[in-house]
């Protein structure tokens, strides 16, 4: 299976259970493998014809920017759901990090897999 990958990107957002997460921005990492056929971009050297990371990106980030779960759970689950439905990718894996979340620990957060392996 073929990836198109997104690595570390880093977007502000509010996300917390507790009060004081209410009233801050914090710094969520994305990162993203999502199956794409490379082959199909390659042959005929298009953007067309190849999954867009910066346009996956761009569209991400204004809706992680904007958005305000509580839990990293769901701002996960949502951000899939978006790449799924609006790009041509059938599988995606994505990790959604909250760095320094937690005192000791580098960083936090899910790893979770969605649509089906082509
Ligand atoms: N499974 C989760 N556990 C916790 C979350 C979460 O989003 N998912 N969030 C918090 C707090 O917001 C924490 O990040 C503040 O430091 C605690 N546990």
């Amino acid at each position: 299976m073929d990836i198109v990958f997104i690595k570390d990107l880093d977007i502000e957002t509010v996300i917390g259970i507790y009060d004081w997460e209410r009233k801050i921005r914090q710094t969520v990492r994305l990162n993203l493998e999502m199956s794409s056929d490379i082959a199909r971009g390659a042959a005929t050297d298009r953007i067309e014809d190849a999954l867009d990371y910066k346009a996956v990106a761009k569209r991400l980030i204004a809706f992680v920017e904007n958005s305000s779960f509580q839990l990293v759970e769901t701002l996960g689950e949502r951000c899939a759901e978006i790449v799924l439905n609006e790009f041509p990718v059938e599988w995606v894996r994505l990790e959604l990090d909250k760095p320094g979340a937690v005192r000791g620990s580098k960083s936090v957060g899910i790893r979770i897999e969605r649509g089906r392996k082509p």
